[in-house]
């Protein structure tokens, strides 16, 4: 375990307010010149300048974002300037791949801006959940940054702030490039002397103030490329004067993971020559596009999870299958895909693609920690408590500007059932997805759709099946029948879930968090999932706590379910209520346990029929509790939960 630094404690003291107030909004926001009135929704985040809020038009009752800036901010002439500039270029734009801006107003205390919501964040939350993605998402998501690029440089506007940040998802992982505060426009040949801000992936032109114009976008889209694939920026360093000196000597190295192509393309886009840089045209149309597969959408889950690309014919050790008790012998293997799902037809091209794709999905998978950021996220919390932490009100808290919805978990647990006196335990993920973890220590999950079934082995094998090719092996029956069983348990018992949506195109890439390990205590059940995400369900008062390691954030949904996210460091800078403060101190024990459980199943497997340690100790918890799926389904307060149907 890492060492932690030696802080000597002090006594907490109740805050002065740290973060700027956020601005004063009005719940109901009245744009005069149109007759519209937009409700005020939920916060969703701050920039620099602005605060963002969901906003429903009242009439139509359509959803946009809402960027407010209150006009203190813009008492300077060079802020309202700015401010003016940025909306002139953008609010003419009209492109898939750009945020669509709607309209411009103001009100007696702020100027507002409607936007297209973008609800799935931006490609900036992706990398810290991720790291490096897989060439085709790699491939997916910069071909519509280029497709973006394109369509401005056409119209001869150079964005000039291209980043992470700034290339927001919607609901359907559609990229839109957004911010246009250092957009310009370019007249003939002339090259840009002055730039006010600081780009993030500055190119050496402009460092070396040679003057610039649109070769400074394709730069930047060299470093969201690597970025992408590598997971991190190419000329990072410890120091900005050390970065700068790395990007005017174009001293970086391209991984030998990288295939041909993209490493070709990389290097085109990040020569030190502008002149001599491929241009939007050249990018779009390049090699490195058509060169492997490129998914026409990506599910909700890659956000957070490596998806699946390939398939393999494999069949599944028997020992490994069968639900406790149920003798494979005589049946025949399983013919699941191991590793990877089958593309349908029309999205590869050639079996060398999909075992490549295939190939880098299952080295991405192998990378990530064996005890699925368990260690991290208690180094994270031991830090943060080991520092003086201040007092905070918890009404002052749960303003917006202590929040970062941002870091808000993709997936948590909002239903489950502990059926581990016989089989295992059941949960609902939040997209209404369902999953068991077995006494045995496998784990099988059905999407939401209810058609994509995925099991996992003991030994971390992953098999996947469509429920509907009838492809689903004998000897999954059981443990497919308790499945089922457990989804409709949930659906019926608990708070009502809606029946399973549409399957889109897509889906069958998704690969989703499984649970890992749990356990109940007096006080609550702790349950810790794959990608990383421990939540932490109290019984006494429903109070709610989820912490991901990858954001290093923490999100408490309080008695009135109200979703409060934090970054660890902004509960160590702005402070944190005592109620939630002896919470992350419990957390800190729990995460402990969950450690040596996990590594208690892990190094010592249960043999079959053979409850694991965590389960084991899951029971002695509950003990006296009787299976709630049991004669009918009477079920007793404790051992199950429907938990989060938050308001937002
Ligand atoms: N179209 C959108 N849909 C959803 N959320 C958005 C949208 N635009 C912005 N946001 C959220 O609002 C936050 C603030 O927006 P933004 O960063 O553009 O503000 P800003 O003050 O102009 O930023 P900067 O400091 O980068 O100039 C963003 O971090 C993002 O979380």
């Amino acid at each position: 375990m890492n060492r932690l630094p030696n802080i000597a404690k002090q006594p907490a003291k109740p805050s002065q307010r740290k973060e700027k107030a956020p601005p004063e909004v009005p719940a109901l926001i009245t744009d005069k010149e149109r007759g519209a009135y937009y409700e005020k929704g939920r916060f969703l985040g701050k920039g620099g300048f602005a605060h963002c809020y969901e906003l429903t038009n009242r009439a139509t009752r359509e959803v946009v974002a809402g960027k407010v800036v209150p006009k203190t901010m813009l008492v300077k002439q060079y802020q309202r300037d700015k401010m003016t500039q940025e909306v002139q270029i953008h609010r003419e734009l009209s492109h898939k791949n750009i945020v669509k801006l709607f309209h411009f107003f103001e009100d007696s205390l702020n100027v507002y801006i409607t936007l297209e919501l973008c609800a799935r964040r931006s490609l900036m939350e992706l990398h810290k959940r991720r790291k490096a993605v897989t060439e085709p998402e790699a491939r997916y998501f910069t071909h519509q940054v280029v497709e973006g690029v394109l369509y401005l440089h056409d119209l001869k506007i150079i964005h000039r702030d291209m980043k992470l940040g700034n290339l927001f998802l919607n609901d359907d992982l559609v990229v839109k490039i957004g911010d246009f505060g250092l957009a310009t426009t370019v007249d003939g040949d002339e090259r840009k002397k002055t730039l006010c801000g600081t780009p993030n992936y500055i190119a050496p032109e402009v460092l070396n103030k040679m003057g610039h114009s649109f070769e400074v976008d394709i730069w930047a889209v060299g470093c969201i490329l690597y970025i992408l694939l590598f997971g991190q920026p190419p000329f990072e360093s410890k120091s900005l004067e050390e970065t700068y000196s790395r990007i005017r000597h174009n001293n970086y190295t391209i991984p030998s993971v990288a295939s041909q192509p993209a490493a070709a393309l990389i290097r085109k886009m990040l020569d030190p020559e502008p002149t001599r840089r491929p241009t939007a045209k050249q990018v779009h149309r390049d090699i490195f596009f058509k060169s492997g597969f490129m998914p026409t959408r990506l599910p909700v889950s890659c956000l957070t999870m490596v998806p699946k690309f390939a398939g393999h014919e494999t069949s599944m050790m028997e020992e490994n299958v069968a639900p406790n008790g149920v003798d494979t012998r005589g049946q025949r293997p399983l013919n699941g895909r191991a590793g990877l799902a089958p593309l349908p037809h029309h999205m590869i091209s050639n079996n060398v693609e999909r075992e490549r794709a295939q190939q880098q999905a299952a080295e991405a998978t192998f990378r990530e920690p064996e005890d699925a950021y368990l260690s991290q996220l208690f180094h994270q919390v031991a830090v943060l408590l080991e520092q003086r932490i201040p007092g905070l009100e918890e009404e002052e808290a749960a303003l917006d500007g202590y929040q970062s919805p941002e870091c808000l978990p993709i997936f948590w647990i909002s239903k489950w059932v502990d059926y581990s006196d016989k089989y295992g335990i059941g949960y609902q993920l939040c997209d209404n997805s369902v999953g068991v973890l077995f006494n045995d220590n496998s784990r099988i999950m059905l999407d939401t759709a209810g058609g994509e079934l995925t099991y996992i082995e003991k030994s971390n094998k992953e098999h996947y099946f469509s429920m509907h090719n009838g492809d689903i092996p004998q000897t999954l029956n059981k443990k497919v029948t308790l499945l089922k069983y457990f989804r409709s348990y949930m659906n019926d018992h608990l708070v009502k879930a809606g029946e399973g949506s549409e399957q889109r195109v897509g889906d069958e890439l998704a690969r989703l968090p499984t649970l890992r390990v749990w356990f109940r205590t007096k006080s609550a059940i702790v349950l810790h999932l794959s990608n990383g995400t421990v939540q932490i369900n109290f019984f006494n008062d429903h109070v709610k706590m989820m912490m991901c390691p990858l954001m290093q954030a923490v999100t408490f949904i309080d008695q009135n379910k109200r979703m409060l996210t934090y970054k660890f460091s902004n509960l160590q800078r702005n402070g944190c209520p005592e109620k939630f403060l002896h919470r992350l101190k419990y957390a800190k024990t729990m995460i402990e346990r969950l450690m040596s459980d996990a590594s208690a199943v892990s190094h010592n497997p249960p043999r079959q029929g053979e409850a694991p340690r965590s389960m084991a100790s899951a029971r002695s918890a509950s003990a006296g509790s009787r299976g709630p799926l049991h004669s009918g389904g009477q079920l007793p307060q404790s051992a199950s939960g429907s938990n989060i149907h938050p308001r937002r």
